[in-house]
């Protein structure tokens, strides 16, 4: 008899326990960039982290692809420990951030092979993954195109062939519709679906409620490096009574900041 699963019967592929990170700013001080947060993400997920501007997001996706080391706490990635084993780390990983990255001089061919090649890729495996995910995506049409030449909508879909083209299990996305017109920021989104869909564990940052709602199975509502609140989005409505999740949003966000005012006064 055949049984259906759902994400929350397979193992975490993503586990943040207690993490935090701090930078000494010369302006600031000391500041907790990300401030002892927790969290899980399982393969067949989505999982939102949504805040708004400098509220840790991109630090905590930067600390699961290894770029970043956190000052306290872990994290640990397909089983394998952010700063003990980064190696292991990245090979199970696909990070996409808004930047593109995609050279004027390379064919979108040519750039999506040199990161497989980056991979370690065997040849021929490189070169049916490639026939793939071109006509996944629907690259073919532009394959030999050099990026100088391509729109934004092809750099965006380069950037996301780039990003999965070793097939990692885990895939991270920071503001990955950051700057799109409305349809490339479609096609983006529907793209991160299907990736769902294959059983792909995956967490992405936003600071745009429609793309929670739209996307995510689960959301952390991230602020000044804490995490408010997390759960679904009927969890959330029903903890807070409130169905709309961008007034809960700055509900959670204005209690915050008056209770951290009134701490700072008392
Ligand atoms: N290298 C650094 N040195 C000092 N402070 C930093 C550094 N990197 C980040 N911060 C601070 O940490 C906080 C969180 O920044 P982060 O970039 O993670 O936020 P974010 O949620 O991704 O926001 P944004 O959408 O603006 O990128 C901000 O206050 C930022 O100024």
């Amino acid at each position: 008899m055949a049984t259906s699963t759902t994400p929350a019967d397979h193992p975490p592929m993503i586990r943040v326990e207690n993490l935090a990170k701090e930078f000494s700013d010369l302006k600031r001080g000391p500041v907790f960039a990300l401030d002892h947060v927790s969290f899980d993400v399982r393969a067949g997920e989505i999982y939102g982290l949504l805040g708004p501007n400098g509220a840790g997001k991109t630090t905590c996706l930067r600390i699961l692809s290894t770029v970043l080391k956190p000052t306290h706490g872990r994290a640990l990635v397909a089983g394998y420990d952010v700063v003990a084993h980064p190696e292991h780390v990245r090979a199970n990983i696909g990070f996409m951030s808004n930047n593109t990255g995609i050279y004027d001089r390379m064919t979108a061919w040519e750039l999506v092979e040199y990161y497989g090649r980056l991979y370690g890729l065997e040849e021929s495996v490189l070169q049916d993954r490639l026939e793939q995910i071109f006509s996944t995506l629907q690259m073919n049409e532009f394959r030999d195109m050099l990026g100088s030449k391509m729109s934004t909508g092809m750099k965006q879909k380069v950037s996301i062939a780039r990003t999965i083209v070793h097939d990692p299990p885990v895939l991270i996305f920071d503001e990955p519709t950051s700057g799109l017109d409305v349809l490339v920021a479609r096609a983006v989104l529907q793209t991160i679906e299907s990736l769902k869909g294959q059983g792909k564990c995956i967490i992405f940052s936003t600071h745009i409620m429609r793309e929670v709602e739209k996307l995510c199975d689960r959301v952390a509502i991230i602020h000044k490096g804490r995490i408010l609140a997390s759960g679904t989005l009927e969890e959330l409505a029903d903890r807070y009574n409130e169905p709309d999740v961008e007034e809960l949003f700055f509900e959670l966000i204005r209690r915050h900041d008056e209770q951290s005012l009134a701490e700072a006064e008392a």
